[in-house]
Formats: C-alpha cells, structure tokens, sequence
C-alpha cells in the first residue's frame, strides 16, 4: 500500500484536469517523494475527511436573480486576488520540480492569485518574490511562519520576508510537535537529499555561517509569542491551523488580521474534524471582524463554493498545486489554478452569486438529510 485510497480510502481525484495531474504526477515522482507529498499523520483519516466532507454537502442554487458574469475577486490582507482559490503553504517544491518554489510562484502570479510562500522551501524567500513579481509587479506572497523558540532567529526570518516583498504572515500554529507520518518512517524519509535546503534557514543567529538551521517545532509557544511577533512587525498577521471558535477569538484579540481553518492537511493531529465540518462554528464566533480562510480537501470549484457560502473569505490549496508542479512544472501548477478558478466562477454562476461573498449559509445542506449544515 502506498498512497491513502489504500491506507485510508481517500476519494482522490482520478478524473478531470487534477487526476491527471496527480496520476502524471505519481508516476514521476520518486514513491517516498510521493508519500511524503500525498500522506498524512497517524491512520489517514483527518486526510481522508477533509475531501470526504466535501461530499457530505451540496449547494441549493438561488434562481433568477440577474446576477450577470460572477466576479471572481477578493479583498484579503496584504493582498487582492483575482480568484478565492489561494496556494496554502507547502515544504520543498523542489522534490516536485527542479524549478521548485520559483515555477510555483510565477503560476501563482500569472493567475493573479496569493502564493503562501512555506517557511521550508527550498529557495530563499527573496528569490520566491522575485520570481513572482517578475510576471506580474504587484505580485502577492504571503510568508508562513514557523515560531521559533529562539526570538532573535524568528526576528531574523520576519526581517528577511519584509525584506523580500512578503505582504503578510502566515503563522502556522498546528504543530507544537511534528506529526507521525507512518509512511515517512517507513520510507526513511526525514531530510532532504543533499544538494537541496531549506535556504530560508541559512545563515541565522546561532547557525555556523552559511548552514541552514533545523526548523524547531514547540510546544512551549504561546499567544505571548505571537504578541512579540506582531510588536516587531508591521505585516498583517494571519493564524493558521485554527480549528476551537475560542481560539478564534483568542487570535482576534491578539490583533490577528485573519485566519486559516486548517487541520495541516490531516498530517498533524490525526483526530481533528475535517476543515469544512470546523469551519461554520468559525465564522459564527468571528462574526465578520476579520477573513477567515480555510484550507484541506478543496478538489473543485464546488468545494470552494460551500466553504465561501460557509463564510469563507477564501481558500487555500496544497496537494493539486504540487500534483501540478510535479506532473508539468509552472504550466501545470497554472493549468490547477485554471481550472480550480473556472469550476469556481462556473459554479458561482449555477448558484446565482453575483460574486464570492453573494452567498449564504442556508445554501449548504447535509446530502441525506432536510438540516442545513452547521445549524
Ligand atoms: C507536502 C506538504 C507540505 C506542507 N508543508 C507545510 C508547511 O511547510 N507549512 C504549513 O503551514 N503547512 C504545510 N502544509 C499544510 C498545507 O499548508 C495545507 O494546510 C494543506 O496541504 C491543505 O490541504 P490539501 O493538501 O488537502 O489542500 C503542507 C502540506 C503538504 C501536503
Ligand atoms: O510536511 C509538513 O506538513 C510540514 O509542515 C513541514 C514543515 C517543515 C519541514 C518540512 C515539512
């Protein structure tokens, strides 16, 4: 067994653009490289659920409201983006493609979409920005950040992000300790092959010159961190990996500027609900004070839709970007944008929105029950 239909039985996609991609993108990669894009934590199943729930949900169109052409565009922190389907952070995009981070983030730019550029890729994040915003100027990279339990070294990778162009972080919060991926221990696979690093991680206080840092995860972190963080920068904030709607609140009241519902793709903690099942008590406890985003399981533009109707400002993709990258580089990491962003605007049309916050959640209901989902 060596992907999740076996471990897990994820409804993958087979079909249509992306199961092209992801079955191009299998059948080139190396099967640890696969794994340890595709897995997830423990036995699969906050993986598995997050596509699942997904298809629990269906969408009751509003008829015969003139609504016109949607427009597709959103209003986010540090960024305006042409489509609501967002690229969420994802580690070492060179195990996927030569070109790595800068194939991505060019993809990224030419769909005048926001790339969430991962704190553990293997290009610096100055030549991530560079990539981006020689295609389109005013290019949108958020930085994801890991907090470090060392202040000066977070302070170090903050300075560099605001130094590249970065217009936001994105605090990733989900992962005091790293999960247990029993498909990475089975294959061995714990590093980059040589030749490869995580280039944010050189040359930081308390690393020999030129060596890259080890990325510490704690889970002696606390909200009293992201408070120093956000004295020592300007950049809007986003909390990522945010699931209690006391959380939430909490992050509101540390000045956050957004959030990611975000269960890391199901590699974390393995016992977390699926993203979309989370995410209505979310947007009740935030009210409307700042976006809430969400990523996990989003396959189509019908997935991006429920979780806009569920008050979604916007959503973040991992996996199809890098079956993408993988199978065809910048082109294909572009032709998942595409076709994420059409089934969206297609689906918005169906559903009678005018445009991405036209929506409601009375339009999501359970399949096999009269309940609208999430009360
Ligand atoms: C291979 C891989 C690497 C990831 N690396 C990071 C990371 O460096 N930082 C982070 O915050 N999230 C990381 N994530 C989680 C993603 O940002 C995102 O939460 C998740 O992939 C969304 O689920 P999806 O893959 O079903 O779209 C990673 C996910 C994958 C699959
Ligand atoms: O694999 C991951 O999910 C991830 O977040 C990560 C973080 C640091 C290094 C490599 C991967």
């Amino acid at each position: 067994m060596t992907d999740a239909e076996a471990t897990s039985g994820v409804p993958e996609a087979t079909s249509g653009v992306l199961g092209e991609l992801r079955g191009k993108a299998r059948a080139r990669l190396e099967p640890a490289h696969w794994d340890f894009f595709e897995g997830g934590a423990g036995r699969e199943t906050a993986l598995a659920e997050n596509v699942r729930a997904f298809g629990r949900l269906a969408l009751l169109p509003r008829v015969l409201r003139g609504a016109g052409e949607p427009d597709t565009a959103v209003e986010l922190p540090g960024a305006r983006a042409s489509t609501p389907v967002l690229i969420a952070p994802t580690a070492f995009h060179r195990l996927a493609h030569h070109e790595g981070e800068r194939a991505t983030a060019r993809a990224a730019a030419a769909a005048g979409t926001v790339l969430i550029t991962s704190m553990a890729s293997t290009t610096a994040v100055a030549d991530v920005v560079a990539a981006a915003r020689e295609v389109r100027a005013d290019a949108a990279v958020w930085f994801q950040l890991y907090l470090q339990p060392r202040a000066d070294v977070t302070e170090a990778l903050v300075r560099r992000a605001e130094e590249a162009g970065c217009t936001a972080l994105v605090v990733t919060a989900d992962s005091p300790v790293f999960g247990r991926r029993a498909r990475d221990d089975r294959n061995g696979f714990h590093d980059l092959p040589p030749g490869m690093a995580a280039e944010n991680m050189r040359g930081l206080p308390g690393a020999p010159p030129d060596a890259p840092l080890d990325i510490a995860m704690s889970p002696a972190l606390s909200w009293d961190h992201l408070r120093g963080l956000r004295e020592r920068t300007e950049l809007p904030i986003l909390v990522k990996g945010v699931l209690h709607p006391d959380d939430a609140r909490h992050a509101i009241g540390e000045g956050a500027a957004g959030l990611i519902v975000s269960n890391h793709g199901g590699r974390q903690l393995d016992a977390a609900p699926a993203t979309v099942e989370a995410l209505p008590r979310i947007t009740e406890a935030v009210a409307g004070r700042i976006p809430v985003l969400l990523d996990g399981g989003i396959r189509s533009g019908a997935d991006v839709v429920t979780a806009l109707a569920l008050g979604a400002a916007a959503v973040g993709v991992g996996r199809p970007v890098l079956w993408g990258l993988a199978a065809e580089g910048e082109a294909g990491v572009a032709r998942v944008l595409a076709e994420l962003t059409g089934q969206t605007a297609h689906v918005l049309a169906l559903c009678g929105a005018r445009d991405c916050a036209d929506l409601n959640r009375d339009q999501v209901v359970l399949r096999g029950a009269r309940g609208v989902a999430g009360g």
